[in-house]
């Protein structure tokens, strides 16, 4: 008997080229399939993500009661500490418009004094992120039909981003880990789009239709996209926002960067009738901020398990 899959195959993209009609059809059986798909030429230097990570663990290795201080009570609340998303999952938001900003409030809060790099880093990273997601949305309209692309200006057009920075420590024992322990357990996100650089550790894994758990297996300089929940509600689920979560299987640090592209708070989402066709509407109108708040209220306290989603939030009959 052959062993049985544990990794998904997702097709790659070369960003940096337009994509023929059959790279077309595979990444709109990707979205549809897995809601997961890899990008490569995306312009995001091995580099840039070194300093980022570098200077990230830099803030990260500060005594707990400092890095409390943009903690979830804090003004800045940009650090979500361990114990929330689990107890070995700690994270830094740094939001757009203006990345350099927010990274600059964010560490003025941590260390009392600005970091010029840090900052200048994530504007970098910021700024080419953003640009990313909208070619990608752009991609993922002409998937959904020749006549989407249009509807980029009046739907996307006030979209923005924010990165989250993770960092994962397991416990150290390996008797601790078992057989690995959830680093952020299973969830679907609350964005358009999201795009992952996840380092060589591994353990992020997509959950199939019929509910089996596949890795996502790293690769060098390749970055994961997947759909996140705004764009499956206003895709009327043509574009599947999958669930996933992070395993950690071995005593190593694990550290990711996470950019999530998202709609307006005030946007109403519908999806519009031309992408709906002759099929029945899945999801109620709903507004963006509406659903943000009902998760962050299903997600407090309840780390081991989220399962929320949009589905359950404004689905019509069953979703
Ligand atoms: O750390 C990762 O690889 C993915 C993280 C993730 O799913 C998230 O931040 O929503
Ligand atoms: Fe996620």
């Amino acid at each position: 008997m052959p062993a049985p899959k544990t990794s998904v195959h997702l097709p790659v993209f070369d960003i940096s080229k337009s994509l023929t009609p059959s790279s077309m059809a595979s990444l709109s059986l990707a979205c549809k399939e897995w809601g997961f798909f890899h990008i490569i030429n995306h312009g995001i230097s091995k580099d840039l993500y070194t300093k980022l990570r570098f200077l990230s663990y830099q803030l990260f290795s500060l005594p707990y009661d400092r890095k409390l201080k943009a903690g979830p009570t804090s003004n800045a609340k940009t650090y979500t500490p361990h114990f929330i998303a689990s107890p070995f999952f700690e994270s830094l938001r740094v939001s757009g418009p203006d990345f350099r900003a927010s990274a600059q409030s964010s560490v003025e809060a941590l260390l009392n004094q600005t970091n010029s790099e840090f900052c200048e880093v994530l504007r970098e990273y910021g700024v080419k992120m953003r640009s990313l997601s909208k070619k990608i949305t752009e991609i993922l309209l002409m998937c959904l039909g020749e006549d989407f692309e249009r509807e980029f200006e009046s739907e996307f057009s006030k979209c923005e981003g924010y990165v989250r920075i993770n960092n994962y420590s397991p416990p150290e024992s390996r008797m601790a880990m078992g057989k690995g322990v959830e680093g952020l357990g299973m969830h679907t996100d609350m964005s358009c789009l999201t795009i992952v650089y996840q380092d060589d550790v591994g353990g992020l894994q997509v959950r199939s239709k019929d509910g089996k758990w596949l890795d996502i297996d790293p690769c060098e300089e390749t970055l994961v996209v997947n759909i996140g929940d705004l764009l499956h509600a206003w895709s009327n689920g043509r574009l599947r926002s999958s669930e996933h979560r992070v395993v950690l299987k071995e005593c190593v640090n694990r550290f990711s960067l996470a950019f999530f592209w998202c709609f307006e708070d005030n946007k109403v989402i519908f999806a519009p009738d031309e992408v709906v066709g002759e099929d029945l509407r899945s999801y109620r109108p709903f507004l963006c901020s509406d659903y943000l708040r009902f998760r962050e209220n299903n997600v407090r306290g309840r780390f081991e398990k989220v399962g929320f989603t949009v589905k359950d939030f404004a689905g019509i009959g069953g979703g």
